[in-house]
């Protein structure tokens, strides 16, 4: 190999020239990852320092939405974390997040590119996939339209509406599960039943049909869905560091897998839908959605078409989104109440004597109190954008800490402590909007949840039915643990110690 020489002696090979090159090009590939041209008048993103390649991955710990919340005292409301090799901004501050996601919405209304989400519908999912902003807004307009359809109109034979029709039928399931459950084992762990019943009401509102609660494909559905939280909430270290990608992982291999499943499942009963869809009889969300596929088809001029897939990708979030949140919200209504044993008998009294207004009443300060489940919102900046003075790029994948601003002390007294009461009005005459309107449950903004409002009605609905039926209690007087288990819906440990009495 040629040498360079200086006088007689090689100072250094061709081979370790090319070598140099090479490193120092790498290093300049990193650093300019890191360093980002920050435009005149703004500042760069604080934050804390993390390890080359996995960042600050192993500061988060078990206990993600603690830690942020911790390191956005240090660093404040807009700080940028590194998870492997990719920036993340961290919003913190009710005042922040509303400036983010609602004054700037259109700049934060992305959903980030991470790996795993091109898995769920098949990278057309309305929640997660990246496809032009425009498609996404129709969809979401579609998905609404169908949603209040069968949520809040009233249906042709009943004075109720089909969402309070279904609500009743399984919250009646549950009254008699329960009372049987006692008779045979005397304590029984409410959850598994409960999302069964939650997943019965989606299926109606979905596919017009509910389940025996021990139909196969029925508790195939919940599995699926159970097995999809718990991958979610486990996170997918190739969303953050891209090389992972290339190599085999059994835990994206069975992800993928469980995707597929589902939307099979889902494509298999839209399918039977297409062959018994009647225009005049729209049974569900799903006829539905085919209808309206069939109009814009008609209609040369409309210029976003749905495809009979698309449909499937429709149904499949709108179908996961709204069973695993209200469960997580009922289970812990249900833990609360066992836990805080005057709220029951507060809540019992206001139906009896109460019932037509009881929506202003102390179900609705528990629902706020209990229900904030979600730990962050995410979503990615659309373009190049500004937040209190700070340069974002496009593209930057964003989480919000809705459970910062649920427990921050400087809007709430005393955060951490069970008080449904902060949320009864000065006059002590039903809520306090302006109180309750500070807890992020839903999300904000152009991405906040389109069931906001079935999610909220359902959990009353279950919630005021089983109250007023049945008395929960714990065969247990040692305290239960509620402390919130870290998932991106926080859950309540699982019990096994519930009991009821019938009330009448
Ligand atoms: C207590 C119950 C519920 C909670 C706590 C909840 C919470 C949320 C949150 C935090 C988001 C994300 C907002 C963001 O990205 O910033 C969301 C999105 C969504 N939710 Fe819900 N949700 C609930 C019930 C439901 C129900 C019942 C449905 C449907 C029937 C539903 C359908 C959706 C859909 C489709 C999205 C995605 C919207 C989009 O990306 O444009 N949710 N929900």
């Amino acid at each position: 190999m040629e040498a360079l020489v200086v006088g007689s002696q090689p100072i250094m090979s061709l081979t370790e020239i090319l070598l140099g090159f090479a490193l120092s090009c790498l290093l300049l590939v990193i650093i300019k990852s890191y360093w980002q041209r920050i435009p005149a008048g703004l500042k760069r993103l604080p934050g804390p320092k993390g390890y080359p390649l996995i960042g600050n991955i192993l500061d988060l710990g078990k206990n993600p939405h603690l830690t942020l919340t911790q390191m956005s005292q240090k660093y404040g409301d807009v700080m940028q974390i590194y998870l492997g090799t990719r920036p993340v901004l961290v919003l913190s501050g009710l005042e922040t997040i509303r400036q983010a996601l609602i004054k700037q919405g259109e700049d934060f209304a992305g959903r980030p590119d991470l790996y795993s989400f091109q898995f769920i519908g098949d990278g057309q999912s309305l929640t997660f996939s990246r496809s032009p902003a425009e498609v996404w807004r129709a969809r979401r307009k579609v998905a609404q339209n169908a949603l209040k359809v069968f949520s809040t109109a009233a249906s042709p034979t009943s004075s109720t509406c089909p969402l309070e029709e279904f609500v009743s039928k399984e919250a009646d399931y549950l009254v008699m599960k329960f009372q049987e459950l006692m008779k045979e084992k005397n304590s029984f762990e409410p959850y598994r039943y409960l999302v069964v019943s939650v997943v019965n009401v989606i299926c109606a509102m979905c596919f017009g049909r509910r389940y025996d609660h021990e139909d196969q494909e029925l508790l195939r559905i919940v599995n699926l869905n159970n097995e999809f939280g718990a991958a979610a909430a486990a996170g997918n270290p190739a969303d953050f560091i891209p090389v992972l990608q290339y190599l085999p992982s059994s835990t994206m291999k069975s992800f993928k897998a469980l995707n597929q499943q589902f939307d099979a499942l889902v494509g298999r009963i839209v399918k039977e839908h297409y062959v018994s869809f009647d225009k005049n009889n729209l049974r569900d969300i799903t006829d539905s959605l085919i209808d309206y596929c069939q109009n814009k088809n008609m209609d040369m001029n409309a210029n976003i078409q749905l495809s009979d897939q698309n449909i499937v990708h429709i149904v499949s979030d709108i179908f996961g989104a709204g069973f695993d949140t209200v469960t997580t919200g009922l289970s812990w209504c249900l833990m609360y109440l066992v836990t805080y044993p005057e709220m029951q008998k507060k809540i019992q009294e206001e139906i009896e004597h109460r019932w037509a207004d009881s929506a202003e009443g102390y179900i609705s300060f528990l629902l706020p109190e209990t229900s904030a489940i979600i730990s962050f919102g995410v979503t990615s900046t659309t373009k190049d954008t500004a937040l209190n003075g700070f340069y974002i790029p496009k593209e930057t994948c964003v989480f919000v800490n809705q459970w910062q601003v649920n427990h921050d002390p400087k809007l709430w007294k005393d955060p951490s402590a069970f008080n449904p009461e902060r949320f009864l009005a000065a006059d002590g005459t039903g809520i306090n909007r302006a109180e309750s309107e500070k807890i992020l449950t839903f999300g904000l903004g152009k991405r906040k949840c389109i069931g906001d409002n079935i999610g909220k009605w359902e959990l009353f609905l279950f919630l005021t039915i089983l109250v007023q039926k049945l008395e929960f209690s714990l065969c247990s007087s040692e305290k239960v643990d509620i402390t919130p288990q870290y998932g991106l819906t926080m859950k309540c440990k699982r019990c096994e110690d519930f009991q009821i009495k019938p009330r009448f």
